[in-house]
């Protein structure tokens, strides 16, 4: 498995200018380079989402992940109808004090968020409106896309949040809602799917400006974070 980006390497963001999502009315794509999308995944702590990540970037499961502290970034390249696209995964910490000095950073210039909770959680179910709240908070504008996840459908025994439940507050958002399982290896593509969406959603909007990331801040957090060898190589 190779990363995307080296370290010290230069690549090209797409950040917000002339609207919510980033997008500018001309075509004023350099084709020779692809469309790096930012995409904040968000939830209670334990609900899966750095196992869903990694299951999308790397394929496999991850059996004993840790506790995220502030941010854990993955990429994935993907090729859409003869386009490059990279998605830039955020994976953003569910504990409130891990996360605290990271918040403005997660939501700057972002292109989609995934609201993660747990089919075996309640509690975790019942907080989605709170993260649907910050993201608010933070100016996430209304044509960011947005997708909201169960994951662990393979616990059936322990489920405590139905998928009508689900869907009516999935419905009340005007969000897609999916369940998956990040566990269960005959969900890769149910998990795939959530990516790809988001993936499709985004390239099918207008044409977008880009930035050299190295001028943001976000590269040197990046930087930062490659030098702690927390990237997931995939
Ligand atoms: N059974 C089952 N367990 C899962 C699944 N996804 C994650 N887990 C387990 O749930 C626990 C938490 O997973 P993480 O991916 O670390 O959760 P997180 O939301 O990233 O947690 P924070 O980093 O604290 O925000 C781990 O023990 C995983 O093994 C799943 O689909 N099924």
């Amino acid at each position: 498995m190779a990363i995307e980006n080296k370290p010290g390497q230069d690549f090209d963001i797409v950040l917000g200018q002339n609207d919510s999502l980033g997008l500018s009315s001309q075509r004023d794509h350099d084709t020779s380079k692809p469309w790096v999308l930012k995409i904040i995944v968000i939830g209670d702590s334990n609900v899966g989402k750095t196992c869903l990540t990694y299951r999308f970037c790397g394929g496999t499961f991850l059996k004993n992940p840790e506790a995220t502290i502030g941010v854990d970034f993955r990429e994935k390249t993907l090729e859409l109808d003869g386009e490059t696209i990279k998605l830039q995964i955020w994976d953003t910490a569910g504990q409130e004090r891990f996360r605290r000095s990271m918040v403005e950073h997660y939501y700057r210039s972002v292109h989609a968020v995934i609201f993660v909770y747990d089919v075996t959680s309640l509690s975790s179910f019942e907080s989605i409106p709170e993260w649907v709240d910050e993201c608010s908070r933070h100016s996430v504008g209304p044509m960011v896309p947005r997708i909201m996840v169960g994951n662990k459908c393979d616990l059936r025994d322990q489920r405590e949040v139905s998928t009508s439940t689900a869907q009516c507050l999935a419905d009340s958002y005007n969000f897609p809602l999916f369940e998956t399982s990040a566990k269960d290896p005959a969900e890769k593509e149910h998990v795939d799917a959530i990516f790809l969406t988001l993936a499709y959603r985004l390239k099918s909007h207008k044409p977008m400006r880009l930035k050299q990331l190295s001028e943001s801040s976000d590269r040197q957090l990046w930087n930062q974070r490659e030098q702690e060898a927390s990237i997931c190589q995939c």
